[in-house]
């Protein structure tokens, strides 16, 4: 199934895409896709429903983030080769993990804004995972069976913030609109391996990322039963699986975003977004 929210921000409806392409609204049918609304017993139950039954939107309008009020927003850090190596970091010997702030979810095609004072905000395409249930000492052969879907995420990330201000990523990743997620919550079943998707980014028209996850240091299974080890993971959490080389940090000489920039983000299989930069007012 591929899942979205549609509707003005804070009052998305949960849609559902039909085999026309058609979005067809499950408000009233199913919770709204936050939390428990994506467990995989809620997805059950939606793939229950009939989807011709229910009413085509004929003009959804603005996209939301496909999933809403995550409990967790986390992020892998350096886990393409390629990309630890334009940071000058070695690759690393087991997942780095840090955090976003739950507050830069955004839509797909929402407008990112640059944050005050941001002279190095940065773009990066990466692979969402949303979990699906509880998974607490998972091993890797079960971890991809706690999965509800995956989405696109463009982990933006201001450079400034995050490296030459005393230290945690959080502080560059987390600025509202940093967090663009969806168009769709593409369910687990219809991806029939996360290690093989290409995934891009463009600036401007240009493509400055591209990829395919099967570069990734740590497999989606890896890294789900390697956080479960430090913590209990939660339906609707979203672990973004870190970007591929091509970011403006990583350019010689470095580039970054400035008012106009268009971002076009893409995965196979999962849709693509588009944002603009603006400035903050
Ligand atoms: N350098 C940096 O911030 N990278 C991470 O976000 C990543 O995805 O690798």
């Amino acid at each position: 199934m591929k899942l979205l929210r549609f509707g003005p921000a804070g009052q998305e409806k949960p849609g559902i895409l039909d085999a026309d392409g058609n979005v067809r609204d499950l408000s009233g049918k199913c919770p709204d896709f936050a939390g428990a609304g994506v467990s995989l017993e809620a997805l059950d139950a939606i793939r229950a429903i009939d989807v011709t039954s229910l009413p085509v939107v004929a003009e959804p309008g603005r996209i939301g983030s496909c999933v809403a009020s995550v409990p967790n927003f986390f992020c892998i850090g350096l886990n393409y080769a390629k990309h630890a190596a334009e940071t000058g970091a070695e690759p690393p010997k087991e997942p780095i993990i840090f955090n976003k702030a739950t507050s830069a979810l955004s839509g797909p095609f929402d407008d990112v804004v640059i944050p005050k004072g941001s002279v190095k905000s940065d773009w990066e395409v990466e692979l969402g995972v949303v979990i699906g249930k509880e998974a607490s000492y998972v091993s890797e052969e079960d971890a991809l069976s706690y999965v509800a879907g995956y989405c696109v995420i463009n982990d933006m990330s201001e450079r400034e913030f995050q490296i030459e201000k005393g230290g945690q990523w959080i502080k560059g990743k987390s600025a509202p609109t940093f967090g663009p997620t969806g168009p769709y919550l593409v369910t687990a079943d219809e991806v029939d391996d996360p290690q093989t998707l290409a995934l891009s980014l463009d600036l401007n028209g240009e493509t400055v990322q591209d990829s395919n996850t099967d570069d990734m240091i740590f497999s989606v299974k890896e890294i789900v039963s390697y956080m479960s080890q430090f913590m209990k993971l939660q339906p609707g959490d979203i672990i973004a699986t870190g970007t591929p080389s091509g970011v403006g940090m990583g350019m010689k000489p470095q580039r970054f975003l400035k008012p106009g920039d268009k971002m076009t983000v893409r995965i196979e299989g999962l849709g693509e977004q588009e944002q603009t930069a603006v400035a903050y007012e």
